[in-house]
């Protein structure tokens, strides 16, 4: 017998093989992205001979020009070894640490409170190294220097600077520099804006000008060409009072500095108003100087003060027309650029400030002034735009950046906006620097609490202002943010809301400019003084004074002084001292929050004990509670009070 076959095992019957053809399609995304990397990559030649290749990913120029105004020690090390033109190689086993020297604004040295003496002598110190607070120069270059060359140029003396100022900080520990710029790509646009501008304005904020102003820019500008000129616009100016403009303008006069107040938000808010009525109908209702300046005629010599008709004249703030009429009145009679050919010769007006000082509000209101609708035509080098204001006057908005300059600590420049707050981890210093500018009343009446201060016996400081922590606490309880968990005042959340209210103007504090005739700063007190006016019951929010005006009338007050009467009024979560009991503000949330209200009510009325008769009872001490009946409510009240004053 033929031995048995195997049964084979049932396949699928295999269908033909499969051929490799070539992907004919020469469009996809696949292939657009290889294509873009390859072109990207592709090996330079220099035109000394030498060959480039990079396998950097390329990124977009909007990526390229993110502000970078804080760097990790790793991120610095690498960004200068970028500029330096320095290859490194990555070692596994090396143990590698960076030591910063340059400490930046990360250095935590500075105090957040100065006395008069100590403000005095760190400002003599910066003024003695204020000329070190360079900006970066762009080397000269002409129509035969290459794109690399001047690339390799501008890496070189953008390096030197950067290590001007990592020597200047390290050399002086006590002294703050601001986060200044240090993206190359971002002063790159600020070059070429300072090239073809033929007038540059630089915008700051009323509320410190000095520290927005970039004194070696204006040197820059100069260098670049002699006929250049600068113009300081002195934006927001709506949140000063008349005599803090004085004051300033009496300063820039003496300082040879070109100035204009101007207040982008109040020509906007005119502009609205405008578009709203129609122009016939504002013109009727409203008339534009009015608007600006709050100034009545005969009220001008109300301080006893005869002010000369060129101060008279600066004090104002411009009107948008006014301000454009003083862009062409500073600016150079012709254009100092030749033009394209074919092109028509037009003024350029180069606008540059820090991030946040109403750049962009100011260019709206010059731009929404124009009855034509103006698109903003991005310039050749695409970044910074420029912006047709007429048919002499161009724009060129340059990207806002940080110059370098001194500050006393980090919690002012978080107060000025120049470090975010979103990202603020230490929030108790700008809020102490809150605390300490704003009379305490005030805060009290524009949030509608009572802050509770300690005495100096209890540890307090003694003054009539909180310190940061008095402060957060009180407005953190009165508006219910407590921390999850214990339920304590959510002070970091309170902060924030605080810090934001002080950044926009709701709080309010401006920075008095030095002596003029020794460049001393202001002391304490003369700061008190210059910012007294700002602290009345007209300057609050609209709600806010009808609530105290209604409070005042329940008390029988009829001229209502903050300062003097605001501690008996009861409105919002403040409610008022009566006899004997001292204010307090109504709290929410949180066992700690309940604690705390608990406690300090036991502690009033224990220290009022000298005028109640003692009442004490002992736990275990029963003395005629003689009834064994276990549930012997009836009477029970009575039958213990009877037992308690039986033991005196
Ligand atoms: N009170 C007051 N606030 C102003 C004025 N101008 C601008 N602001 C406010 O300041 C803030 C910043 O204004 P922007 O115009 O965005 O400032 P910017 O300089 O362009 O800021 P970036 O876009 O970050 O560069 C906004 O909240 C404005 O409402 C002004 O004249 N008065």
């Amino acid at each position: 017998m033929p031995p048995k076959e195997l049964q084979k095992k049932w396949k699928a019957p295999k269908g033909p093989k499969p051929v490799q053809r070539k992907n004919k399609n020469t469009i996809g995304l696949g292939r657009a992205l290889r294509n873009a990397r390859q072109q990207e990559n592709a090996i330079e030649y220099l035109p000394d001979g030498e060959m480039r290749y990079t396998t950097e990913k390329h990124e977009a120029d909007w990526v390229k020009l993110r502000s970078v105004t804080q760097e990790s020690a790793l991120d610095e090390f690498l960004s200068t070894a970028e500029l330096a033109d320095k290859d490194f190689a990555a070692d596994r086993h090396a143990n590698v640490k960076i030591i910063r020297l340059d400490a930046g604004v990360d250095s935590g040295s500075q105090p957040v409170t100065l006395t008069n003496a100590q403000r005095e002598t760190l400002d003599a110190k910066q003024r003695a190294h204020a000329k070190e607070l360079i900006v970066p120069r762009r080397p000269k270059w002409n129509e035969n220097t290459s794109k690399y060359e001047l690339d390799r140029l501008e890496k070189e003396s953008f390096l030197e600077w950067r290590r001007k100022l990592a020597t200047l900080q390290e050399s002086n520990d006590d002294l703050l520099l601001t986060p200044f710029e240090r993206n190359i790509e971002v002063w790159r646009q600020l070059w070429r804006v300072v090239e073809r501008s033929d007038l540059v304005v630089q915008i700051v904020d009323a509320r410190d000008p000095l520290l927005f102003r970039s004194v070696d820019l204006e040197h820059y500008v100069k260098e670049t060409d002699d006929r250049k000129q600068n113009l300081l616009l002195v934006n927001k100016a709506d949140l000063l009072t008349r005599k803090q403009r004085i004051t300033w303008a009496k300063y820039f006069i003496s300082k040879n500095i070109s100035f204009t107040f101007y207040s982008a938000l109040k020509a906007n808010q005119l502009l609205d108003l405008e578009n709203e009525l129609g122009e016939e109908e504002f013109l009727k209702q409203y008339s534009a100087n009015d608007f600006y300046n709050e100034i009545k005629e005969g009220e001008e010599d109300m301080d006893g003060e005869e002010l000369d008709e060129l101060l008279r004249e600066k004090i104002k703030i411009l009107t948008i027309d006014q301000l454009e009429d003083l862009f062409l009145a500073n600016a150079p009679n012709e254009p100092l650029i030749t033009p394209l050919p074919g092109k028509e010769s037009i003024i350029q007006i180069g606008l540059v400030g820090y991030p946040n000082v109403g750049k962009s509000s100011t260019i709206n209101s010059l731009v929404g002034a124009k009855k034509v609708s103006v698109s903003s035509t991005p310039g050749k080098t695409k970044h910074f735009q420029t912006i047709k204001l007429s048919d002499s006057v161009m724009l060129c908005d340059c990207p806002g950046l940080v110059f370098p300059n001194f500050a006393y600590n980090k919690g002012e420049l978080v107060c000025n906006g120049v470090l975010p707050i979103d990202q603020l981890r230490d929030y108790m210093s700008p809020s102490t620097l809150v605390a300490e500018r704003i009379p305490k009343y005030y805060l009290e009446a524009v949030y509608g609490i009572h802050i509770q201060t300690k005495s100096v016996e209890e540890g307090g400081t003694g003054s009539n202002h909180p310190t940061g922590q008095e402060l957060l606490v009180a407005y953190a309880r009165a508006r219910g943010y407590m921390t999850q968990g214990f339920g304590s005042a959510d002070q970091p959340r309170a902060s924030r809301y605080i810090l934001k209210d002080y950044i926009n103007g709701k709080l309010l504090y401006v920075n008095p400019p030095p002596h003029i005739e020794d460049d001393t700063p202001f002391t304490q007190e003369e700061c008190e003084e210059f910012n007294r006016e700002l602290y009345t019951f007209e300057k609050l929010p609209e709600t806010r004074r009808d609530q105290l005006r209604e409070a005042a009338l329940n008390k029988g007050i009829e001229t209502l002084d903050l300062a003097r009467d605001l501690g008996k009024l009861t409105f919002s979560a403040h409610t008022g001292a009566t006899e004997g009991k001292e204010a307090k503000s109504v709290t929410h949330g949180g066992k700690q929050a309940a604690l705390f209200n608990a406690a300090s009510d036991l502690d009033r009325e224990f220290f009022e004990m000298n005028n109640i008769k003692g009442n004490f009872v002992t736990p275990f001490h029963k003395a005629s509670n003689t009834n064994s009946k276990k549930h012997d409510k009836k009477n029970k009240k009575a039958k213990k009070k009877a037992a308690m004053y039986s033991d005196f």
